[in-house]
């Protein structure tokens, strides 16, 4: 697997450049070439007219002014104005601001008129704190200003870890960013806020990744490997996934997921579910089959059958005692489970009786798919990142849990977990989520493993979204064009 998109918190990054420095690199030449690859990037991108360089007080100033000095050989009309005091810069950042020849100014709000482009190198990885008093007054004034703004690292006042805005934050067009993407620059508000995301190379090597051993990714499908088709296969060799249909007036949902989760692949699909919805859902489907399950008890004698390997039970499911049943009699057996909306509302009142099943056979799959709502009922207000927020609803529950939203974090109990950030927001739409099911528990029946077949199916899910493009989409659509998406993905 490649490095490629490890995300790093701003503290794991300040083990990165400690390990590049304990390892023989100059830590003013990380500076270096941090501030000429702003500068390269404002030169290429916006050539013309006055620079103005925002200067703060620690290392992200320090990359202003190497990025000042590289603009003014460029023969660029650079001014550079410091927010905090010229005599208490240290370090590589006093040795760059010695090197820039040009006057200082004060960064006052009233100083700003007259540049083409601005450059917020006030903060980066070492905001610590909300900001407030000068400092906000002047990170507003900026953003009234219609002038276009390269970040250095992430807008000043966006918290690396987390995405949130501390206080008041830049809204960037261009972040750069060095060695590795941070959590924020994926995370909501801290995407919106960075514009376009580049990635500069600064001569930190690789290999200190393997002492900080980072486990949060930018998701991607180099991550994980989708099940490949083999000749001598067959339906019962692709899985058997059974999806819980809703009542009679409530069929739709789980139609779309278990649509979604045939178009993945599984060998069969089935929707079992009382009579009267079956006579509904037998109106719409044709490949997936269908099978009375009259409660708990005869939900488990289907579980039975030894090639139903996958489940999926939430979408309109029902809240209340039947549909609590239902999802601890599937629990009770071994087949790797989706456990999505309402699923998970039903236990808001018991939400360790959930998680004791979950974890009495941990050797199998379940992956739950909680939006906000649904995982406040659940797990209640948790503090922190929604990475940290998901990774501890995985610890506390045993499931790999898929926090849904246009940042979506999937997160295992293990700790590992993934930001994805290719969906597009017109997948905010009735039953798209539905559909998010029915696409894990596809890839499940083939045999791949919980967070795996998570991330992939968040992936292919964004991607259909892509695929079809611009406005008008409903969630019908999107299972037919998983295919397209699929075959990308072999090619
Ligand atoms: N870690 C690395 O490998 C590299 C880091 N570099 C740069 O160094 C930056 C990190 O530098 P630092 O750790 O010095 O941190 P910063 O320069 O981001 O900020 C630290 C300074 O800001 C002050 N501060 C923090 N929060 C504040 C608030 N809310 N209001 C007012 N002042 C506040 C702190 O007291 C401190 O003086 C990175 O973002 C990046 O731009 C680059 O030079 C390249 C290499
Ligand atoms: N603004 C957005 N950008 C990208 N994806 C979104 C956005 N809003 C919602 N989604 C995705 O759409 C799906 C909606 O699921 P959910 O909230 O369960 O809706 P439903 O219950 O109607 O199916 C989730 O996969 C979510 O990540
Ligand atoms: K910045």
């Amino acid at each position: 697997m490649t490095s490629e998109h490890v995300l790093l918190t701003p503290a794991e990054m300040g083990r990165a450049d400690a390990l590049a420095v304990a390892s023989g690199i100059q830590s003013f030449k990380l500076m270096e070439a941090a501030g000429n690859a702003v500068a390269e990037l404002v030169a290429e991108r916006y050539p013309d007219g006055q620079v103005l360089i925002l200067c703060g007080p620690g290392n992200n100033g320090g990359d202003g002014f190497v990025a000042a000095k590289k603009l003014k050989e460029l023969g660029r009309e650079v001014r550079v104005a410091l927010f905090g005091d010229r005599e208490r810069l240290a370090g590589d950042a006093a040795f760059f601001a010695d090197l820039w020849n040009g006057p200082i100014q004060a960064a006052r709000p009233d100083g700003l008129r007259g540049a083409k482009v601005l450059v917020d190198a006030l903060l980066g990885a070492g905001l610590d704190r909300e900001i407030e008093g000068g400092l906000a007054e002047l990170i507003e004034a900026v953003n009234g200003l219609r002038v276009p703004i390269v970040a250095v690292d992430v807008p000043s006042g966006i918290d690396g870890t987390s995405g949130q805005v501390r206080g008041v934050a830049i809204k960037a067009d261009v972040s750069v960013t060095f060695f590795r993407l941070k959590p924020g620059h994926l995370l909501l508000p801290g995407r919106q806020q960075c514009g376009e995301v580049v990635l500069a190379e600064i001569g930190i090597p690789d290999s200190v990744l393997g002492d900080i051993r980072p486990n949060l990714n930018r998701n991607n499908p180099d991550l994980w490997q989708l099940p490949r088709l083999e000749a001598d296969g067959h339906k019962f060799t692709r899985g058997h996934c059974v999806v819980m249909s809703g009542g009679p007036l409530q069929t739709g949902a789980s139609r779309m997921t278990a649509t979604a989760a045939l178009r993945t692949g599984a060998g069969l699909v089935t929707l079992a579910g009382a009579h009267s919805s079956l006579l509904i859902q037998a109106n719409h489907v044709t490949a997936i089959m269908l099978k009375p399950v009259d409660g708990a008890a005869s939900l488990q004698l289907l579980l039975h059958d030894q090639r139903i390997n996958t489940v999926v039970i939430g979408p309109a499911a029902g809240l209340g005692e039947a549909t609590k049943a239902n999802v601890l009699a599937v629990l009770a057996s071994q087949v790797a489970t989706v456990l999505d909306a309402d699923a998970l509302t039903s236990f808001k009142d018991s939400p360790e009786a959930l998680f004791s099943a979950i974890k009495a056979r941990p050797q199998r799959a379940v992956v739950m798919t909680p939006h906000e709502g649904e995982f406040e009922r659940l797990f209640g207000k948790v503090d922190g990142s929604k990475v940290d927020r998901a990774r501890s609803a995985a610890l506390r529950s045993g499931a790999i849990v898929v926090l849904k939203g246009s940042d979506t974090v999937v997160a295992a109990p293990d700790g590992h977990a993934v930001i994805n950030d290719n969906a597009p927001a017109i997948l905010g739409t009735a039953g798209s989520g539905d559909v998010l099911a029915g696409i894990i528990a596809g890839l499940l029946a083939q045999g791949m493993k919980g967070f795996d077949a998570a991330c992939a199916g968040v992936w292919i899910h964004g991607e259909t979204g892509n695929l079809w493009g611009g406005p008008g989409l409903i969630a019908e659509d999107l299972p037919g064009l998983i295919p397209d998406v699929l075959a990308e993905l072999t090619e």
